[in-house]
């Protein structure tokens, strides 16, 4: 498994705007989808090519890259990472999107699933799982069980925030997934929230606190 920590200029300041304690929701939502745009294009840099032949404006034929074999599908963690989503599908506008919903129990930190619809064929598409946070991991590493029992083998994860606890707890469970990343913040909390972090990204994209 790699970590990739995505130290790129823009990423970095868009990540400072959204850790201000008084940052708006509109600003909130409006950075998050940004930063998920640009996490997208670093965790898409492996994706392999090929050389296709097509007819070029001079009506000769000329040779140039595709995206070979696999497709893609976008997987949102309800609820916060909604807040990601329109900044991934900017760049993969016909990545099918499944969705699964689990929150997080504020006593036991355990994931409580409650929805989940996958795309068809996830056994031939790469998934890309965001969410604005990795915290203890629970959530995550139930979102790549789910999407491996459904026959889903190559899989990875675009967060803003992530602990170095959830890396962890990912790392020893699911090995073969990458994670991609704004920040490797400092520790979790007696809460199980991300220091410095965001705080609760979810209320934050959705105006619920
Ligand atoms: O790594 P973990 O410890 O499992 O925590 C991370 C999860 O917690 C948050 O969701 P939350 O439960 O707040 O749901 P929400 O998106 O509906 O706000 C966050 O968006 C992750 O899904
Ligand atoms: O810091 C955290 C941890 C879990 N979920 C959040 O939204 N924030
Ligand atoms: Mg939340």
């Amino acid at each position: 498994m790699s970590v990739y920590q995505i130290k790129h200029p823009l990423v970095q300041h868009k990540l400072g705007l959204l850790r201000e304690a008084n940052v708006s929701t509109k600003d909130f939502r409006e950075l998050t989808s940004e930063i998920g745009n640009l996490l997208t294009y670093e965790a898409t840099r492996e994706l392999s090519t090929e050389k296709v032949t097509i007819s070029g404006w001079t009506g000769e034929d000329i040779e140039v890259q595709r995206i070979k074999g696999k497709k893609i599908t976008i997987v949102p963690i309800l609820r916060a990472g909604l807040g990601m989503l329109d900044g991934v599908v900017d760049l993969i506008p016909n990545a099918k999107i499944s969705v699964v919903g689990l929150y997080r129990d504020e006593e036991t930190l355990q994931p409580v699933p409650y929805f989940d619809k996958v795309a068809a064929q996830i056994e031939e598409r790469v998934a890309l799982i965001v969410d604005p946070m990795l915290a203890t991991g629970g959530t995550f590493n139930a979102t790549v069980d789910l999407l491996k029992s459904k026959g889903c083998k190559h899989i990875m994860g675009l967060f803003l925030v992530a602990a170095p606890e959830g890396i962890e707890a990912v790392t020893s469970r699911h090995p073969d997934v990458d994670i991609f990343t704004a920040s490797i913040d400092e520790r979790l909390n007696e809460k199980g929230y991300i220091i410095p972090g965001l705080g609760d990204a979810g209320d934050k994209l959705f105006g619920t606190r």
